[in-house]
């Protein structure tokens, strides 16, 4: 019972939990790489393996949504406890996304702009008429 006690203790002391409102992709993925080195995980982080669990990790974000309707934004008669378990699981997605970008040798940050301005291209907004020009809308 000691020895659990102890253990259970060194196990808390472990987690480091830094609170970071500002974190870059690349933050994460050094953090991620770190993860696993320290574990000697490298060896089961194909672009293959790394795919399957994030899409395993979006089932389980999925059933968070599950059979209850439409859900609100800022969801909406949720407690504490499932907005939590909703943070997890989006960042279980974002946390093998970003994996799985480094395996395949994608800059996802450089990336996700470059597609941005390639969907504003494809879908231009719509220029206000020239009435509301004159009118400064
Ligand atoms: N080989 C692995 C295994 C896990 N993780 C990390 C990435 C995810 O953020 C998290 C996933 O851990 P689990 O497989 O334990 O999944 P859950 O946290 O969702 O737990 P559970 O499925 O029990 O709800 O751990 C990782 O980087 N590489």
């Amino acid at each position: 019972m000691e020895g659990e006690k102890k253990a259970a203790a060194v196990a808390e002391d472990e987690v480091v939990v830094v609170a970071a409102g500002d974190v870059s992709l690349k933050d994460l993925s050094k953090k991620l790489n770190d993860f696993a080195r320290e574990r000697d995980w490298e060896q089961f982080h194909s672009p293959r393996n790394l795919l399957l669990a994030m899409i395993a990790e979006v089932g389980e974000l999925s059933e968070l949504f599950m059979w209850r309707g439409e859900v609100r934004k800022g969801l909406v008669g949720w407690d504490e406890a499932e907005k939590e378990h909703l943070g997890e699981e989006l960042s279980d997605v974002l946390l093998y996304l970003v994996q799985l970008s480094d395996m395949c040798g994608v800059d996802l940050g450089d990336a996700a702009v470059r597609k941005i301005a390639k969907n504003a291209v494809k879908y231009p907004a719509p220029r206000p008429s020239k009435k509301e020009e004159e009118e400064g809308a």
